[in-house]
């Protein structure tokens, strides 16, 4: 192998710099000798974290300057959360590699409440999540949703400061910044339905760059890659961007992939659930069909709707 540096770009925030440091990890270990760096930066998404970022707009808030950097040939790869990364990329670069998936689910985390049942009537709960927002209010519309933005570390300090009974946040990112104790209890796919690509880590890089894409092969996780994909497909034929409430999650057992997708509107009033199966290598093809489903049971007005309010 030639190359004998590669350049990661990535956030500074503490959870992009756990996940830029873990693939630095894995490259170290299956590339002995190879220098691995990080380089820093920040995004428009970074910038306005205090801000409600449906009315900025724009996907991939916090991907593009990463992409520029690639791009610009500062930086060989990026290292992404999926759960970010929007579905089209820009000309010239692609996902190469996708990690094996950690705990997609979304997690209860309260200093006084065991789980969601147990928060009392009319209880304030913090979440920014469109997602999570319509799909808490489908079984407990008495609670009180408010926004709740920033880094992980923030929305557990206004958890503390009293703001709130209850927040919810990714299990994965809680747990890769060590606050896996924080978790009161997990919230399950079948109660809410985590967002595409919750809990993987992906890895973007150049197109035509094979000396790279041989660096970060090893690190890829296929049947990782079968689920997010399938799950992206959904998104991708839904046109949902990040502010959309749109859930999705695919497993594979026993050689057959089971993808869950859903579009809701954000006061919870209506919730369009589907569930398709078949091969795990024709996960696109069913994130399509999936996707035609939900339209045309009430997942295309609950769209239209949103985004003429926005
Ligand atoms: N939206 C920010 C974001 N992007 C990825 C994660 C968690 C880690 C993951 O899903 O891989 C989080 C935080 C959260 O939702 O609690």
């Amino acid at each position: 192998m030639s190359l004998t540096k590669l350049r990661i770009a990535t956030r500074k925030s503490a959870l992009a710099l756990w996940q830029a440091e873990h693939v630095k990890t894995g490259l170290e270990l299956h590339h002995p000798g190879l220098e691995v760096e990080l380089v820093t930066m920040t995004t428009q998404g970074d910038r306005v974290l205090d801000s409600p970022l449906a009315k900025i707009g724009g996907k991939g808030l916090f991907v593009k300057e990463l992409e520029t950097a690639m791009l610009e040939g500062r930086a060989d790869i990026a290292v992404h959360s999926m759960k970010d990364v929007p579905v089209e990329l820009p000309e010239g670069l692609e996902l190469a590699r996708i990690l094996a998936r950690d705990d997609p689910r979304d997690a209860f985390v309260s200093n006084e409440y065991a789980d969601w049942e147990a928060l009392p009537q009319g209880a304030v709960v913090g979440t920014s999540s469109l997602r999570r927002q319509s799909q808490l209010r489908a079984l407990r519309p008495d609670l009180q949703i408010r926004d709740l933005r920033g880094n992980v570390n923030t929305r557990l300090e206004k958890l503390d400061r009293g703001d709130y009974a209850a927040i919810i946040l990714a299990c994965a990112g809680l747990k890769r910044l060590g606050f896996g104790a924080r978790i009161r209890s997990e919230i399950g796919p079948q109660v809410i339905l985590p967002a595409i690509g919750q809990g993987a880590i992906g890895i973007e890089c150049r197109r035509e760059d094979p000396e790279v894409q041989a660096l970060i092969a090893p690190l890829g996780d296929a049947r990782t890659a079968q689920r997010v994909n399938a799950e992206r497909s959904l998104n991708a034929a839904l046109q949902g961007g990040c502010q959309v409430p749109i859930g999705g999650y695919a497993e594979i057992e026993h050689g057959v992939i089971v993808l869950r997708g859903l579009v809701g509107r954000p006061d919870g009033s209506e919730i369009v659930h589907g569930v398709i199966s078949g091969r795990p290598e024709d996960g696109e093809e069913l994130g399509r069909v999936l996707a035609d489903d939900l339209l045309g049971r009430g997942a295309d007005a609950i769209l239209k709707a949103l985004y003429e309010d926005a």
